[in-house]
């Protein structure tokens, strides 16, 4: 392992049936509170924004809003919330999926996304895939470009990359640390 991804691993607390029995949660907190490791990542995340072509970066509530609006000052594109249903003001879409523990539905401002755009989804982490995949299906219906997805952690268990593949199209999928 290379000495950014022992980094950011050595951040990440895993914390036993949050927020339900049965599921080992991955706390971000200690990682954001490390000067060091927060501007290792958001530079890691510009990085692969830049990277693939990118114009924009869509960050889906709460924990991509922390990840993905620095990375997007970093890499010089635009910042997009994708917000949890009724937090958005303007005329929305919406798409409702499924997650680890339980449901939700999810919204973008559509004057927000446009063709002509190319966004990359950044989240902390992949679990299922299921809000990744909402946020794809917005994306596209919107009309714009996805350039990938792009997390801190996939949690390769969950088999949220295999979810995803159909909503990808092809796009690419990157995780700084799988586990
Ligand atoms: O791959 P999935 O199974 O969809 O799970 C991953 C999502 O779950 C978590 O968010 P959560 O909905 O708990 O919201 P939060 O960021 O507001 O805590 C995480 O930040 C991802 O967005
Ligand atoms: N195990 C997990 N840890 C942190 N965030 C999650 N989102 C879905 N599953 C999660």
């Amino acid at each position: 392992m290379t000495d950014i991804k022992e980094l950011l691993l050595s951040r990440i607390r895993d914390v036993a049936d949050y927020p339900e029995p049965g599921v080992m949660f991955k706390d971000i907190t200690p990682l954001l509170a490390d000067p060091a490791a927060f501007t290792a990542l958001t530079d890691a995340l510009a990085e692969v924004t830049v990277r693939h072509g990118a114009t924009k970066i869509v960050g889906l509530e709460a924990r991509g809003f922390i990840l993905g609006a620095p990375a997007a000052v970093r890499a010089g594109v635009g910042f997009i919330p994708v917000r949890k249903a009724g937090k958005l003001p303007g005329a929305t879409l919406s798409q409702a999926y499924d997650l680890e523990y339980g449901s939700a539905e999810i919204e973008v401002h559509a004057e927000d996304l446009v063709a002509g755009d190319r966004v990359m989804v950044i989240d902390d982490v992949l679990a299922t895939g299921g809000t990744a995949e909402a946020s794809l299906q917005l994306i596209r219906r919107a009309g714009a470009d996805v350039a990938g997805v792009t997390v801190l952690m996939e949690l390769a268990f969950l088999a949220g990359r295999q979810r995803l593949e159909s909503a990808l199209g092809g796009a690419p999928l990157e995780a700084l640390i799988t586990v």
